[in-house]
Parts: structure tokens; sequence; C-alpha cells
């Protein structure tokens, strides 16, 4: 009689534990549902080339979203961070929830051990994110940069092949994927800011299907609800695209939402930085007040300097 929910996701480990989470959620909160899981493999899975080349990090999330479109699923689990800022959600469509936010900071992975300061002179860091890329050149300009794509599994693969001496990862995803005991050192977010939308997994569906908008709204967390939404408002302000070296984190305490935010050369030289607390604003215009105070110092046009 109920039609089970369906959930488009891509297929690598992370996603699929991404899903499994959500599974179990609405176990708790919905026994009677029954859940089924439309894996599908991106074109940007697939493709080893530039992501820049082939349009940015939003072709993981385009293609997700026209399953959703198209009818085929009901539900997309996105990681946050994942989204394009520059624009609005995707027409007809909606989060229905943001769960409960997982550990925000990225982490350092050596094989030999090393922490950032101990890594020698000139060591080959994998990171295509140029945000990583910057923060780290900020601490240490002599690194040296190279692309390292494919899903986290992959990359931990190269890494220990020796293709590079270090990476960067989410501490979140290696969550998700059981591997944290790889990690070498945790950044705090005084050391590396993380990027807006770290560790939040946004449900997405259509906004006409209010029974799966229903289904859905009990696994919403308020919290980081209103970090996500001023996370995302700061990054659509400030017009940051896929390739943009943006950082941006909301947190709330005691009731009190916080903002910082930072836009970098690609260097790292020059370092863009504004704070501020919400008093009686709204989270978005939180995230809009900070925003306008790192474009007043020049942020747009570091941003509109990097490709994309
Ligand atoms: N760009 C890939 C991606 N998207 C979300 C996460 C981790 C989880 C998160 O922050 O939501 C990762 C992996 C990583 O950056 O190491």
């Amino acid at each position: 009689m109920n039609q089970p929910l369906r959930i488009v996701t891509r297929s690598s480990p992370m996603a699929l534990a991404q899903v499994e989470r959500v599974r179990s959620l609405l176990a708790e909160t919905d026994p009677g549902l029954a859940v089924e899981v439309v894996p599908i493999t991106t074109t940007a899975d697939k493709w080893t080339g530039s992501l820049t080349a082939l349009g940015g990090k939003a072709n993981f999330v385009k293609e997700i979203d026209a399953v959703l479109a198209a009818g085929a699923a009901d539900v997309a689990v996105h990681c946050l961070k994942d989204m394009p800022g520059e624009t609005p959600l995707p027409e007809g469509m909606t989060i229905a929830a943001y769960l409960d936010r997982d550990d925000v900071r990225d982490c350092l992975i050596s094989p030999a051990g090393h922490t950032l300061a101990e890594l020698p002179q000139g060591s080959r860091v994998g990171t295509s994110s140029v945000r990583r890329r910057a923060q780290l050149a900020a601490i240490r300009p002599d690194l040296e940069f190279e692309d390292f794509r494919g899903n986290a599994n992959r990359r931990l693969e190269k890494l220990f092949n020796g293709e590079v001496d270090a990476a960067v990862l989410a501490v979140s995803g290696l969550e998700r994927i059981g591997r944290t005991e790889v990690i070498t050192e945790v950044f705090e977010p005084e050391t590396v800011l993380p990027p807006v939308g770290a560790g939040i997994l946004a449900l997405q569906c259509r906004e006409d299907d209010s029974t799966t908008i229903g289904v859905l709204a009990p696994l919403n967390d308020p919290k980081t609800w209103r970090e996500a939404d001023c996370e995302r408002m700061f990054l659509h302000v400030l017009q940051g695209h896929c390739n943009s070296p943006i950082a941006g984190y909301a947190t709330e305490a005691n009731g009190e939402l916080t903002l910082r935010g930072a836009v970098y050369s690609l260097d790292g030289k020059t370092v863009l930085t504004a704070r501020e607390t919400a008093g009686a604003l709204a989270p978005a215009d939180l995230g809009t007040a900070v925003a306008l105070a790192i474009a007043q110092q020049g942020g747009r046009g570091l941003i509109e300097s990097i490709d994309h």
C-alpha cells in the first residue's frame, strides 16, 4: 500500500554510508517505511581529469538532481559542501532537512606520520581544493600541491602508493568510510577554517512532494539548519564558484550564532577575514553581513581573479 521512499545516491563508499545513516534515522522516526536505494554513477565520478574542465564539482550534484526532477527518486542526500553556492537550489527543489552536523575539520594524512609542521621542505601534498591549497600555503609556503581526484578511498590508495607525500581530507568523510586511523593531524578551525557546509548532509526533495517533506522533516536538526542557512547566504552573497578559495564557518553557542568567513589568494599570501555575531540578526542576514565585510576588503576581486 505505502510506496517505498527512493533515495538516489552516488555509489562511492562515502555516499552509500550517508544513505545508510538516513535509512537508520528513518527506521526510528518511521518504522513502517520501506526505503529503496537508487545508486547512480555520475559523469564526474568517471572523469579523471580536472573538475574545472568538466564544469566544476557541481557536476556530482547535477546528475543526482536530474534523477530527482524526473521523478525516478524521492530524496537526494547531498553533502552541503558540494552544492553550488552561486545559484539557489534548482527550480522545484527544496531542502527538507539538514542532519545533525558532523565533524567540520580537515585533517592531514601523511603515511610517514608527519604533522603539517613536520613535513619535509617541498613535500607534495595531494589536494585539488583551492581552499585547502591556499590555507596550507599560508602556513607552509614551501609545499607543492598536486591535483588529487577520485573518491576518498581512491585518494587514500593513491596516497599510500606514494603518488604524493601527504593529503588533506575531511575528518567526517573518513569517519563515514571508517578510515580515521590514517589521520596524522586534525586541523582546528582556528588553523584551517572549514568550508561552507562542512560536515552537513542535506536531504533534498521536490518542493511539491509534501509526503516526502513530511517524512523527512523529523530528521532536521534546527541548529544545523541555522548554521547552514548562514553559511550558504555568505557564499551566495560573495558569489563563490566551485573553484573559490573561500571558507565560512558558523557556530551556535549559548543560542548565539557567530560566523567566521575568509577569502584567500591562491598562494595564501592574501587572507581576508571577517567575523561577526548575530545579535538580533537572522542567520541569513549574518551571512550577508560577513560577506559584505569581506567584499569591502576586496574579496570579490580575489574570487573573480581565479578561473572557473
Ligand atoms: N569534496 C568531496 C567531499 N564532499 C564532502 C566531503 C566530506 C564530508 C563533508 O564535509 O560534508 C568530501 C570529502 C573530503 O573533502 O574529504
